[in-house]
């Protein structure tokens, strides 16, 4: 096996590239990269794996070129630079580094509020131009005063603790943050009307959607207090700049700090240049121990999914440890194969799949498991299909998707029982792992008939009436089908039967149609494994 190939195409720090090297996988070291993304798009296709910080703009274009992109690493929490639908629809795990830069920039916020509360940077601009301006720096106390969080995830909350140890009284709004959770952090949860009507200090910390996009918009800002001081060091377009702009030259904002902005990098914006605005360049995660944190996280984790198959921190596929990698691929192989059986087969519009884990596989991540069984299911339809973008395109195509997980009740210690429900019919298959590694169909419309899935196969239903095995084994012999294993089922003598056959060769159309004049014959289908 040739060794992974990564690429850095942001400013990382050195020890991700050590830890690429000391596992054995290739790495090619261009933090300015991330700012060509002509020269990005003409070499990303030679690339299994891609490490980024917020300059890389990882676009559908850019991945259009990634042809054998496995992996896209985010040194960091924010992945809005990575188009997620795009990377999703090729198959590309997307991970990012949720808690390494955390403390760091919840400090960072901390010293924003400190630099507006005693308009630190133009003092020491005015000092250091030899002003000595003793009387025009009149700051405020932090002690007392209330601060609002919007967003008491992990940075919000470590914001919080440390705005409490400075005696602050905090509020936040966040429409996820439980009574207990606030509790815990000494914080009171507000929603956020009255959190702009109360807070002297209001600090953001929430990710970019689309309900937090302008969350503080003119109308929101037009609710806060006079002389409030706004920090943001979460993403630019949280806060409208321009309204904001307005509302620091007209006094009622003392003050903003602001680390990041709508248009970056930021070389002009509205807020520059105003009183009490302090501006730092996206600083919030630069720190070495951040920096360090993060690098070496999103190289762990890159490596662990490009040679062991564990994914951790997706934020578009389920988490996959390296010792559950292995124990997990044999099921992932018979869940995309008892997917594809019953796609092959399904030839409408499908409106339900309902997936029952039983027994020990229903202790397992079975959302991976789901993921590549809806893979299965739709390849017959949709050529291009790949287990990370599976769910969410059949999703898109109305189709729902129910799992249950249940205890061993029949004799396998694990079944995988795949339902599809279409317009007309409604259609299950069933299978396990034997020894280990085997993926097996065990069960077929409620019908039990054990076979192994080769990569080419006959599925017959017929009546269960004498000389048909001795007519269709004729048969094929007669046009130069091998037979490698022929399996039988049936619900009660006489009644409905299943024949599964693995064969060598491809059965053309005119011998499917022969296979269906034998006598007693319904349904006659050649499936590809
Ligand atoms: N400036 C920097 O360099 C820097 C560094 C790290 C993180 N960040 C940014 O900081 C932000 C917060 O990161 P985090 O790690 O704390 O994320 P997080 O996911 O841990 O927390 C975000 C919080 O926002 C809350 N939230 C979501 N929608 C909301 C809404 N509509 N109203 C109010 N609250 C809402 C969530 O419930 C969650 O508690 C992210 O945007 C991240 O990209 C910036
Ligand atoms: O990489 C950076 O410098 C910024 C990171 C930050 O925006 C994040 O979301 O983690």
């Amino acid at each position: 096996m040739t060794a992974p190939k990564v690429l850095i195409s942001d400013a990382l720090s050195p020890a991700a590239v050590q830890i690429f090297k000391d596992r054995g996988i290739e790495v090619d070291f261009q933090p300015a990269l991330g700012k060509d993304k002509e020269k990005l798009a003409e070499i990303i296709g030679n690339y299994d794996g891609l490490a980024i910080r917020s300059a890389t703009k990882v676009t559908s274009a850019i991945l259009a070129k990634a042809t054998n992109l496995k992996v896209i690493g985010r040194a960091g929490i924010g992945v809005d630079n990575v188009d997620i639908p795009a990377a999703t629809a090729r198959g590309v795990i997307v991970m990012n580094t949720p808690f390494g830069n955390s403390i760091t920039t919840a400090e960072h916020a901390i010293a924003m509020m400190f630099a507006l509360a005693r308009e630190i940077p133009a003092a020491d601009a005015s000092t250091q131009a030899g002003k000595w301006e003793k009387n025009r720096f009149m700051g405020v106390e932090i002690t007392g005063k209330v601060l609002g969080i919007i967003g008491c995830g992990n940075i919000g909350s470590i914001v919080a603790d440390r705005a409490v140890g400075l005696k602050m009284r905090v509020i936040a709004f966040d429409p996820f943050l439980s009574a207990e959770r606030a509790l815990e952090l000494g914080v009171e949860k507000v929603e956020l009307d009255d959190l702009l009507a109360r807070a002297e200090i209001i600090t953001l910390h929430t990710p970019m959607t689309p309900q937090t996009r302008n969350i503080l918009s003119r109308e929101a800002l037009a609710k806060t207090r006079p002389g409030v001081r706004i920090i943001n060091c979460a993403r630019g377009g949280l806060v409208d700049e321009e309204a904001l702009a307005e509302l620091l030259k007209s006094g009622h904002v003392a003050g903003a700090a602001l680390d990041v902005f709508v248009e970056e990098p930021a070389t002009a914006n509205p807020l520059f240049g105003l009183p009490n605005v302090v501006c730092t360049p996206h600083l919030g995660a630069s720190t070495t121990e951040a920096q360090e944190n993060v690098a070496l996280q999103v190289a762990e984790q890159m490596s662990d999914y490009l040679l062991r198959g564990a994914i951790s921190n997706a934020v578009n596929f389920p988490s996959i440890t390296a010792e559950e990698a292995p124990r997990l691929k044999p099921y992932i192989s018979l869940a995309e194969k008892l997917g594809s059986f019953a796609g092959q087969l399904t030839e409408t519009d499908i409106k339900t799949i309902r997936i029952v884990y039983e027994g020990d596989v229903a202790h397992m991540k079975i959302k991976a498991l789901t993921s590549a069984a809806v893979a299965g299911l739709l390849r017959p339809a949709l050529a291009d299909i790949n287990i990370v973008a599976a769910p969410s395109v059949a999703r898109e195509r109305g189709i729902v998707i129910e799992e249950t997980t249940r205890e061993k009740t029949g004799d396998h210690d694990s079944l995988i029982t795949l339902e599809v429900e279409t317009e007309n019919l409604t259609r299950a298959v069933a299978g396990t792992i034997i020894a280990g590694t085997k993926p097996r169909i065990v069960q077929i419309k409620g019908i039990n008939v054990e076979a192994d899935l080769l990569p080419r196969m006959l599925y017959i239903t017929n009546h269960d009436r004498p000389g048909f095995i001795g007519r269709i084994g004729t048969l094929l012999g007669e046009n130069g089908i091998n037979i490698a294993h022929m399996q039988f089922g049936r619900d009660f003598e006489g009644g409905n039967a299943i024949a599964l056959v693995g064969i060598d060769q491809v059965v053309g159309e005119t011998l499917l149609k022969e296979i269906n004049t034998i006598p007693n014959v319904v349904q006659v289908k050649a499936l590809t494994f």
